[in-house]
């Protein structure tokens, strides 16, 4: 086929989103991170409004709150899924949860925490993907992460957004089954991709996370002051 034939991007239906909201929040003294409110609604619940258009089917990985996080999924027919692996050993948990229920062929996975990210996420995810030759087996996004506390940005992967092919699960679970916690060290067992996300257009707080609670109330400030999708 003449590669201007090949497409450029995939089908939503190939791929299933899923909030990462499994983790421990100790840096916001032990609470569940996904459930606390900014902007009038929990932060797992902003993940789903903005993932949804972007994908063909959604689920929610959480660890605690099970029945909290299945009522914000339940409009989205977004099913829960804790962790197989014990004692939260870290984002990969996540994904490898998502890996284990995902029903298409390809999952994009994004935090909890980071509630305006880019809402053309996942089409630049599956662009970076496809624009290899052959395709990439996952792609991890790099972009200006905002810090809310300095308030200075640097350019920088975002591994926690990552698409990856459903097939890696194996691989997942052997990593993380041998003691593996550092996400560039599994994906770069595997044809990895980048996509960048520092176009004049990209909002400066696509990638800015909340750790503490005074990261949240800096965001929630700064949103209202930066405008978050390109005019
Ligand atoms: N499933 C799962 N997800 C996790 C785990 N640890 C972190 N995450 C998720 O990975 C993303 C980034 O993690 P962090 O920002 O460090 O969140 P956190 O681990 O809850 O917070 P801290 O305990 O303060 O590090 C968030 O969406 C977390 O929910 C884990 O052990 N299991
Ligand atoms: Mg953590």
């Amino acid at each position: 086929m003449p590669v201007s034939s090949l497409p450029d991007t995939l089908p939503l239906s190939d791929i299933t989103g899923c909030v990462l909201a499994g983790g421990r929040g100790m840096r916001m003294g032990g609470i569940d991170k996904g459930l606390q409110p900014f902007l009038g609604q929990p932060l797992a619940a902003h993940a789903l409004d903005r993932l949804a258009p972007q994908v063909g089917h959604l689920m929610l990985n959480a660890n605690r709150h099970a029945e909290a996080y299945a009522q914000l999924g339940a409009p989205y027919g977004a099913p829960v899924w804790p962790d197989a692996e014990p004692d939260y050993p870290g984002p990969l948990a996540g994904f490898l949860s998502g890996l284990t229920h995902c029903q298409t062929p390809w999952l994009v996975c994004v935090p909890c925490d980071t509630p305006l990210f880019p809402q053309d996420l996942v089409q630049r995810l599956a662009q970076a993907a496809l624009a290899q030759q052959p395709a990439a087996d996952i792609v991890v996004a790099h972009g200006w992460e905002r810090s809310l506390d300095t308030d200075q940005s640097r350019l920088r992967a975002q591994p926690v957004f990552c698409l990856m092919r459903s097939s890696l699960r194996d691989s997942l679970q052997s990593f993380i089954r041998s003691g593996g916690r550092k996400i560039d060290a599994w994906t770069g067992q595997h044809r990895c991709a980048t996509a960048l996300f520092d176009r004049a257009d990209d909002s400066p707080l696509a990638f800015a996370n909340a750790n503490t609670q005074q990261e949240l109330q800096a965001l929630a400030q700064a949103a209202a002051c930066v405008p978050v999708t390109p005019p």
